[in-house]
This record gives C-alpha cells, sequence and structure tokens, in this order.
C-alpha cells in the first residue's frame, strides 16, 4: 500500500483534518518536532493578521498509541482558532440567528480560485471557493509532510530548505552544509546566511506591502542521505522527480520547479552540465558534482536532493485590479480585505515538508514493511547488495 493521505476542512470552518495512510508501525513520533514545522510555517515576515491568531498545533486522534504508530491510519486535526469569529457565516448545518448570506462574496479576485470555482462548482457565493481554496490547508500538509520526515530522520535522511529570492533580492549560494542549514532556517525561515539579505527582504516587502502590491520568490529544498534507486524509470508516474514537481506546483501559488540547476541548463553544453561518476571503496559509486539535482531517469543517484519552487505574488491586493462583480457584470475595483503580503519564508516550510512526503513515500515503496524494523531490514539488505554490486 503507497503512502497517502487526504485533507479536508475548510480556512474559517472549525478545523482541518487529515487521514495518512501507510505509515509503518513501531515509528516513534516527536510531537515536539511535528509541532515546531507547524510554528515555523506561521512565521515570516510580510504574513497578514489571521497568523496572530492562529496558533497551530496538530492534535493526533488516530493511528498512535503511547507515542508510537500502530500501522492504523494516523488521523489528525489542527484547529483554526479564528473559526470563533466565523461561526454564524459558516455554520454546518442551518441554525437560527446564522446568516449565510454575510459576508458573501461576489467579486472575483484576479489570481485566486474564486471566479473558475464558481463557475465550476455552480456557487453563487465565491466564498465556498475561497473557503477551501486558501492556503490554510497547507497546515495539514504540513502535519502530514512532517510525519513523513519523521520517518525519513528514522533511516538518516535529512531534509532542509531556504529562500533564495524575494522579488527583487536574491540570497548569495548557499555554502552550509544541511546540517547547518537546518539549525539556521530553524531560527528564522528567511535564509540566514547573511543577515544583511535578509535584512533587505524585510525591507522589500515592506515597500511593497506600503505600495498596496505583493510579491513573490524563490524557495529551495534539499534533501541528504538519500539511497540510489528511489523512484523508477519505468513508468512515467514512478519517476520521483516528476512527483515532485506535481507536489511543489501543487502549493498554493506555486508556478514552477527546478530539479538541480533546472532552467539554467537550457544555454548550458552537456559538459557542463552532466555529472561524472566516479567510485571509491569508502563512497561506493558517486558524483564529482550535483548539477541534476540528485535524479538521472527519474530515480535518485544518491546525491543531494535540490529542488527549487517559484511562488507568485499573493492575489490579493490592497491596490485594485480590475475584475467584475458576478451579480451586476459591472467593473469594480477591489475592496480591501485582511491578506499576506508575502508568504514566501512560510511557502519554503510547505515546500520541505510536501518534498519530504514525496520522498517518504518512495522509500517505502522501495523498502516498504509494515514495520520500522522490516523496513530497517530491507534497507540493510539493498544497501549491502549496492556495495557489492
Ligand atoms: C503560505 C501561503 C499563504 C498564502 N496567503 C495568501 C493570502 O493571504 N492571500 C491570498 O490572496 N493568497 C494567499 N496565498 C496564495 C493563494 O492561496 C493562491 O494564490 C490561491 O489558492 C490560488 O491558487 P494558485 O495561485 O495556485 O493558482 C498564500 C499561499 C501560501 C502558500
Ligand atoms: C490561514 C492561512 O493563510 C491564509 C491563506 C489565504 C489564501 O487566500 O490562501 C488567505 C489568508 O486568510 P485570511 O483571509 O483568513 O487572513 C491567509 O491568512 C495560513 O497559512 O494558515
Amino acid at each position: 500500500m503507497s503512502l497517502r493521505y487526504l485533507t479536508a476542512g475548510e480556512t474559517h470552518g472549525p478545523q482541518l483534518t487529515a487521514i495518512i495512510e501507510g505509515l509503518p508501525s513501531n515509528l516513534t513520533l516527536d510531537f515536539e518536532e511535528l509541532n515546531f514545522q507547524m510554528h515555523r510555517r506561521q512565521k515570516g515576515h510580510g504574513r497578514g493578521r489571521r497568523m496572530q491568531i492562529e496558533k497551530d498545533t496538530a492534535s493526533i486522534v488516530g493511528g498512535v498509541r503511547h507515542g508510537r504508530t500502530t500501522g492504523a491510519p494516523v488521523a489528525l486535526i489542527v484547529e483554526n482558532k479564528d473559526w470563533t469569529h466565523w461561526t454564524s457565516v459558516m455554520n454546518i448545518e442551518p441554525i437560527e440567528g446564522g446568516d449565510e448570506a454575510k459576508r458573501r462574496v461576489h467579486r472575483p479576485r484576479p489570481g485566486h480560485a474564486d471566479l473558475n470555482g464558481g463557475l465550476k462548482y455552480n456557487l453563487k457565493d465565491l466564498r465556498n471557493v475561497l473557503e477551501r481554496s486558501s492556503a490554510r490547508e497547507t497546515a495539514a500538509r504540513v502535519a502530514c509532510g512532517a510525519m513523513a520526515r519523521q520517518l525519513l530522520a528514522a533511516f538518516g535522511i535529512k531534509v532542509a530548505g531556504q529562500v533564495i529570492r524575494i522579488g527583487e533580492i536574491e540570497a548569495p549560494p548557499n555554502q552550509l552544509p544541511v546540517d547547518e542549514l537546518i539549525r539556521a532556517t530553524e531560527e528564522s525561515p528567511v535564509r540566514v546566511v547573511d543577515k544583511e539579505t535578509e535584512a533587505k527582504m524585510t525591507a522589500h516587502i515592506d515597500q511593497v506591502k506600503a505600495e498596496g502590491d505583493s510579491i513573490g520568490g524563490i524557495v529551495e529544498c534539499i534533501v541528504e542521505g538519500v539511497p540510489i534507486g528511489l523512484g523508477s524509470h519505468v513508468q512515467w508516474d514512478r519517476k520521483l522527480d516528476g512527483r515532485i514537481a506535481q507536489a511543489v506546483v501543487s502549493i498554493n501559488a506555486f508556478k514552477g520547479c527546478e530539479i538541480g540547476i533546472g532552467f539554467e541548463a537550457a544555454r548550458l553544453r552537456g559538459s557542463q552540465v552532466h555529472d561524472e561518476i566516479a567510485y571509491d571503496e569508502a563512497k561506493g559509486y558517486h558524483r564529482l558534482s550535483n548539477r541534476l539535482g540528485g535524479f538521472e531517469g527519474g530515480m535518485t543517484n544518491g546525491e543531494q536532493i535540490v529542488v527549487r519552487g517559484v511562488m507568485k505574488p499573493i492575489p490579493t491586493l490592497y491596490k485594485p485590479l480590475r475584475s467584475v462583480d458576478i451579480d451586476t457584470k459591472e467593473p469594480f475595483t477591489a475592496q480591501v480585505e485582511r491578506s499576506d503580503s508575502c508568504a514566501v519564508p512560510a511557502a519554503s516550510v510547505v515546500m520541505e515538508n510536501v518534498v519530504a512526503w514525496e520522498v517518504a513515500r518512495a522509500f517505502l515503496e522501495k523498502f516498504g514493511g509494515d514495520s520500522v524494523e522490516e523496513i530497517q531490514a530491507n534497507l540493510e539488505h539493498y544497501l549491502a547488495q549496492t556495495r557489492e554490486y
């Protein structure tokens, strides 16, 4: 059984819910670490007032006893603290005093799911679309990814992330080893290699916000310690680089994904791109560079997985963009809504955790067993086989 999850819940509803299936038994979960990932996703300069209301924690309500998975589906919830302000608008059953029409949305925002969702689902209150299209859902995805990350950690696989660009401000190339990068980005999700760039990014966000606008950026995720051969060349939907790209572009507002040097490969020659193969007793087969971001043929090659994602600017703007009212069909200029002006640092945490999920899924497909012990034995057997190869 492949590792899978589903999420449910609205941004202003009572909670988000997720069910994960396929986690092995006997995985010891570190709840503090899980909630630390939830906390990191709320941080970063440029977020709106909502993040002051929420204090995200994932409460596990199934599949775990005494801190260890049992092999049963893991169920979790993340409460929306903002729900108390929305009960009469969001109520599921009709109630006296409940006001469905209150805060009805009839003015679709360019760049958001509002209009497409309204037309597709024949919903005249666009709130029914935005409630689910909101990136609030990424809190549940991070909770699921954070568990996958703990599974990977149990087998020595580490995941780190960083912000590479915010609008016009680009960070210098990373020089830090993964352990230090993890420590650094845990202190601040914005790239902290140099405080000067971080300060410039912060000032840039403030300036864009003051102009009533929003800004996007680029984030990077690195996975280290991955065995050779996760994913497969034999079928399109088993290629792990392709699955990672799908997961990354599925994050709200993500418009592209690069593996390794990505788009830069278009202007370079083969000799400048492909990673030469070497062998020695200690390392076994390895590469003399890692421009292809750890993948050939949809399979990991044992080098670091390096993935970048690009996030467009936030669609909800204080500065009006042209749109059409669905009631009157008249043009209008946007009303001011509570919103983030930049969520790139938060999105970098989301990306780390969705990438961790895809790597964990492929890891279980290769070494899958029903318990951590069975997986460990399968992994050891495979590593011995590749050492002798
Ligand atoms: C962490 C995070 C926070 C976001 N915050 C907002 C926000 O406050 N306002 C907004 O309009 N969009 C926000 N977005 C982006 C929208 O959710 C996204 O643009 C929308 O769902 C439409 O999907 P698409 O951009 O992928 O096409 C955020 C995205 C992420 C990842
Ligand atoms: C709630 C989160 O992000 C939200 C994502 C979002 C959107 O349109 O995507 C819009 C905003 O929601 P609200 O209108 O309630 O302020 C963000 O705060 C979160 O990240 O937890």
